[in-house]
């Protein structure tokens, strides 16, 4: 479908890890006209994950310029824009809004001790009632307790916290806001009652003036393009800029994902992180997941592993393979737990193979690292189901189709272990960009007031191929399960971890 000249646009940014997209929208039909695309640089090793913000706003900045240009519209044709952005992520600003020191990333492990001590001081239970996850590493909170405990002066000197998607959002409107779905990723925020939990906040010594307002949902408007921003974007002045959210919130929208019919259609999404996340009107609460909330208020139960696309592609460096030069890994299991781990909760473990024969091939042995991954997030699956009172193993919950999205998902090797491994049928939509798609939807939220769920299933995002299942790997299955049980035993303490 053509779209008519000078028709209404809208921009969504996706802020990952390893870059920003921004996509240039046709609001009536959501056909992407232009897409923009940025790296960022994320350093550290032993645990360490850190990116400068800086980079992320001069990222946004390419993309955005990037799109426009490839979308060969009039900058008057844009009507609004949303970030979508990482989640969880530690940005520590002075108080001239300026970051204290590099972000501190979801993937970032060292606030592992911090975690495991705010569980043990509360309880397990106590911090699912509350905010619908138990601290991992990943969760801002923990990271938060690492900063007081190893940069005292940093967190001390700290006029405000931000998380990456708020920190891009104000320095577009100079306003400090989130919505509900990125707060529910902090561990300071209450799903259970739609606000910042004061006494969590007494408990991680923040005073809540340092945090952003809570917009009533990702789709609200929060403020306007500040003349510096519009002049950096090349995007009028004064142009409406939506709450935005976490990424993976994003994706929710963009597959029109609002609250029913979820456990049909539980979504896959692979990227630097394994993910899957169903939406729901009830509160699933479970230690293997995490309970966040929806842009809108509802339900976004998500399991997450640390190592997905990022850590298969670098044992396929390290075998100087192609990434789709590889076949099933036959007796040779490989946990590609190359940053640790966060579902399971193993942040000490490290890579691991083993089963190794002299026949053994190089492309077996990158096979095996992409079933560990993928064997990671389906596990992470089964507990989402189990946590929404769905038997995983029921004929008819085991047969519905999984949503497969992100970059890996572009990969046939991805695809095909995913389906081996499950036994599930796939959908692959033909959207690639569905996290700045979800931005794009909030976005015309904010400029026309309708709902974005309607909005991108309007667009019909969701709507792409459908795989047939293909005979489920049960051996493979058994023998990487069985690997974990025992090596998850080594791995509970640092000093067992031999990481390097
Ligand atoms: N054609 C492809 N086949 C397999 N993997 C791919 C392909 N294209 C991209 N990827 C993977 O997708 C990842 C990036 O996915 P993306 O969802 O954009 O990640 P993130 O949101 O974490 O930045 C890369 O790590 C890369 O391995
Ligand atoms: O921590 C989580 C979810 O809880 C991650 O999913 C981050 O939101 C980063 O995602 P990607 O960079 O892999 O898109």
């Amino acid at each position: 479908m053509a779209t008519a000249p000078h028709a209404p646009v809208v921009i969504g940014v996706d802020s990952s890890t390893q870059s920003t997209k921004a996509a240039v929208v046709d609001l009536e039909s959501g056909r992407i006209l232009g897409l923009g695309r940025a790296p960022h640089t994320v350093t550290g090793s032993d645990g360490a994950r850190e990116s400068d913000p800086e980079q992320w706003w001069r990222a946004l900045g390419d993309a955005v310029t990037t799109a426009l240009g490839a979308a060969a519209v009039r900058s008057d044709q844009v009507t609004a824009l949303a970030v979508a952005g990482q989640q969880h992520g530690l940005v520590a600003l002075d108080a001239h809004g300026r970051p204290l020191r590099p972000a501190v990333l979801w993937n970032d492990t060292r606030s592992a001790p911090q975690a495991a001590h705010l569980a043990d001081t509360r309880g397990q239970d106590w911090w699912l009632a509350r905010t619908g996850s138990v601290p991992v590493a990943s969760i801002t909170a923990t990271t938060w307790q690492w900063l007081r405990e190893n940069e005292p002066h940093l967190a001390a000197a700290t006029a405000a916290v931000r998380l990456p998607h708020d920190y891009l959002t104000e320095r577009l409107t100079g306003v400090a806001a989130t919505d509900p779905g990125d707060a529910s990723g902090t561990g300071w925020y209450s799903t259970a009652d739609g606000a910042y939990d004061a006494e969590i906040l007494q408990l991680l010594g923040l005073d809540e003036k340092l945090l952003p307002e809570v917009a009533p949902t990702g789709a609200t408007r929060v403020g306007t393009l500040t003349p510096r921003a519009a002049a950096a974007l090349g995007l009028p002045e004064g142009l409406p800029v939506a709450a935005g959210t976490g990424d993976n919130m994003a994706a929710a929208v963009g597959l029109g994902l609002g609250g029913e019919g979820l456990l049909d259609h539980p979504v896959v999404s692979l990227g630097t992180s394994g993910t899957v996340f169903a939406a729901t009107r009830a509160r699933p609460v479970s230690p293997g997941i995490n309970g966040f909330a929806a842009t809108d208020g509802t339900h976004l139960p998500l399991g997450c592993t640390l190592n997905c696309t990022l850590a298969v592609d670098r044992v396929a460096d390290l075998l100087r393979l192609d990434r789709e030069d590889a076949a099933p890994g036959e007796g040779a299991v490989l946990l590609p737990y190359l940053d640790g781990e966060r579902t399971p909760d193993l942040p000490h473990a490290s890579g691991l193979l083993t089963g190794l024969r002299h026949a053994t091939t190089p492309q077996q042995i990158l096979g095996a690292a992409y079933e560990g991954a993928a064997f990671t997030v389906l596990r992470a699956l089964n507990e989402l189901l189990a946590a929404c009172g769905a038997d995983p193993h029921a004929p008819d919950v085991a047969s519905r189709p999984l949503r497969l999205i992100g970059g890996g998902a572009q990969g046939r090797t991805w695809v095909n272990t995913v389906r081996r491994l499950s036994g599930r049928p796939v959908v692959l939509p033909a959207a690639t960009e569905l996290v700045a798609l979800g931005a794009a939807a909030l976005a015309a939220g904010a400029a026309t007031a309708a709902d974005p769920i309607a909005v991108a299933v309007g667009w019909g995002a969701d709507k792409g191929t459908e795989l047939p299942p293909l005979t489920r790997d049960s051996a493979a299955w058994d023998r990487i399960e069985g690997v974990l049980g025992q090596a998850a035993r080594t791995w509970t303490a640092p000093s067992a971890a031999g990481r390097q």
